[in-house]
């Protein structure tokens, strides 16, 4: 909904109710209080744990009595891409959320079932109810719930209304006016957070467990979440941190202090994308600072990457676990627990991959060239499944959203059929990225006392305790790009590529003004290096 029909929604439900325009607030929640007739919002948060902008929550206070609910879904956690520090983080932001709301004298219904059990519960309390919700692109479990929870409110005469939270379109016909959309979405006014009105009663559920049902997710304390968090985060990034982004963001000497780190609280929705990009927009008018602006017109880009891997999830559901291009499936990956279980903890013989693997699962957190080195060397070195490293970085990033990372994965592992092969050599990004070996002897203390020429040539390096290089660099390099080539040398190969292209391609960058511009014929002039990157990745 853009922001006049909002606006003209609202006042017409205010007529409905029967208050004049200029009551004020006060007055009207003691109206909708005493209103009899009005039903329940029931309004389910799911990746959209804030007050503010948050279109579902702000519609369903237009329409009476809301009563929030989180269900902290056993079936859900239970899944093998969830993790303890996912679940950190959303505890804390729920805590969060509860305060928010309990300042305005509402509660947080937290259910520890699924989700169908809980509407069962609900609607024996309370006869019937609308059900809001966010759009989500979740993963294939959250996709079939959600079927499942269409059938359930169809069965019981519920109508549930789910609202766009971010670029990502529903029912998208195809790309190519996918960007002028997303510009839309971005520039409409943000939300305030809503004035709520609590149900007059409301069933007694459990509190917030300390882990879900079923898991032995132990605390993992890291990045920590929750709005007031995620605000802070984003001040120090417009107001100092960011300065450097655009340089910074590469090496892991630098990328933890100059990134935004907003990524969980983006997935979590504890800010939303819109009013990340309109505060670093608004930031960007006023910058005169060379260095600024380029670093924030170049992480206002990623905004825009943000909701364009997820759509490509939207419309693809698969692409969590099949090829993007399916003659991708025929490659002979195969998987192995001994050389997964080597990688994922940190011990492949190359000292910064085992560095950044190491850091990461310290710290929940790795930057994008670094995930792509990790990612690469597991899908085209080590030759291993990208389905089983992705499940184990996803497990790892705290910020995993299944959107960007499938689709991430799969391109740094060369099955989309659309963009370059990239096969990364971790001892040049070593030597690019740290070259005096700092990360590497932090993160891998074997290593501490060895000279700096070995660490970043491990066939000189010995070290007792640390283990030879797992394969050849070149020869598994070579071996992996032949095999990749042959696929693409198969005579249908362009054919399938360009329909992947019409789907899940990319045709413009993002906007980085508050003016209409006018979409690019090449759909990729961009001077920046990074964004000139991903306009080979997508
Ligand atoms: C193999 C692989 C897996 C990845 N998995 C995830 C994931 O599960 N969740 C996730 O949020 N990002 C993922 N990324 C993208 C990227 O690495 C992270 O978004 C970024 O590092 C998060 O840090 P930040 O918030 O400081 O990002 P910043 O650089 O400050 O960027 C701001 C925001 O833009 C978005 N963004 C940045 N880079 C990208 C990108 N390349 N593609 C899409 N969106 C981007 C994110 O929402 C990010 O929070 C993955 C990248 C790779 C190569």
């Amino acid at each position: 909904m853009d922001t006049s029909t909002r606006i003209k929604s609202s006042i017409e439900t205010i007529h409905l109710y029967g208050f004049a325009k200029t009551l004020n607030q006060d007055k009207c929640s003691l109206r909708i209080m005493n209103m009899p007739t009005t039903s329940l919002q029931l309004v389910w948060f799911k990746r959209d744990l804030r007050l503010d902008d948050n279109p579902a929550l702000h519609d369903a206070a237009q329409h009476g009595p809301v009563l929030p609910l989180f269900v902290v879904e056993p079936g859900f956690w239970s899944q093998p891409d969830a993790s303890a520090r996912h679940w950190q983080f959303c505890r804390d932001s729920l805590f969060d959320l509860q305060q928010a709301l309990a300042e305005q004298g509402m509660p947080l219904l937290i259910g520890n079932t699924d989700i169908e059990p809980t509407l069962d519960t609900l609607l024996a309390f309370y006869g019937t109810f609308t059900l809001w919700s966010h759009e989500e692109t979740g993963n294939d479990w959250t996709f079939q719930r959600d079927i499942r929870v269409s059938a359930w409110c169809r069965q019981h005469g519920i109508t549930w209304q789910e609202q766009p939270q971010n670029g990502v379109v529903r029912r998208l016909r195809n790309r190519d006016h996918w960007a002028s959309h997303w510009d839309r979405r971005m520039q409409a006014e943000t939300l305030p957070a809503p004035h709520l009105q609590a149900p007059a009663t409301w069933p007694t559920l459990p509190p917030l467990p300390e882990r879900p049902a079923g898991t032995d997710f132990l605390p993992l304390r890291q990045q920590p979440g929750g709005r007031q968090a995620g605000l802070r985060c984003l001040d120090s990034f417009l107001a100092q941190r960011g300065r450097d982004y655009r340089f910074a963001m590469s090496s892991p000497n630098t990328a933890y202090a100059a990134c935004s780190r907003l990524s969980p609280h983006l997935c979590w929705g504890t800010l939303s994308v819109r009013e990340v990009y309109q505060r670093a927009l608004a930031q960007l008018e006023h910058s005169t600072a060379t260095g600024w602006t380029r670093s924030l017109r170049s992480f206002i880009s990623r905004l825009y990457w943000h909701c364009h891997f997820m759509q490509k999830l939207e419309d693809q559901p698969a692409l969590e676990w099949q090829p993007i291009h399916p003659l991708f499936a025929e490659l002979d990956r195969h998987p192995d627990a001994e050389i997964l279980a080597r990688w994922s903890s940190g011990h492949t013989g190359w000292p910064f991959v085992d560095a950044c693997m190491r850091a990461l699962q310290a710290r929940g957190w790795i930057n994008f060239r670094m995930r792509a080195m990790l990612t690469s060397v597991a899908s085209y070195h080590l030759w291993l499944p990208w389905q089983d490293s992705g499940q184990v970085l996803a497990r790892y990033f705290i910020d995993y959203e299944p959107g960007i990372h499938w689709s991430q994965i799969q391109m740094q592992s060369g099955t989309t059929g659309i963009n370059a092969i990239r096969v990364y050599n971790p001892l040049k990004q070593g030597l690019d990225l740290d070259p005096d070996g700092r990360f590497i002897r932090r993160w891998v203390p074997e290593l501490a006392d060895a000279p700096l020429s070995a660490l970043h040539e491990p066939r000189i390096l010995k070290v007792d305790g640390y283990p030879a290089p797992m394969v050849d660099l070149n020869r598994a390099a070579r071996s992996a790009k032949d095999k990749v080539a042959a696929i693409h040398h198969h005579p249908r190969f362009h054919e399938l590529s360009r329909d992947v292209y019409r789907q899940l391609g990319s045709r413009k960058r993002a906007s980085t003004s508050r003016k209409k511009r006018r979409p690019s014929r090449t759909g990729t002039a961009n001077t920046d290096t990074h964004s000139t990157q991903l306009s080979l990745w997508d």
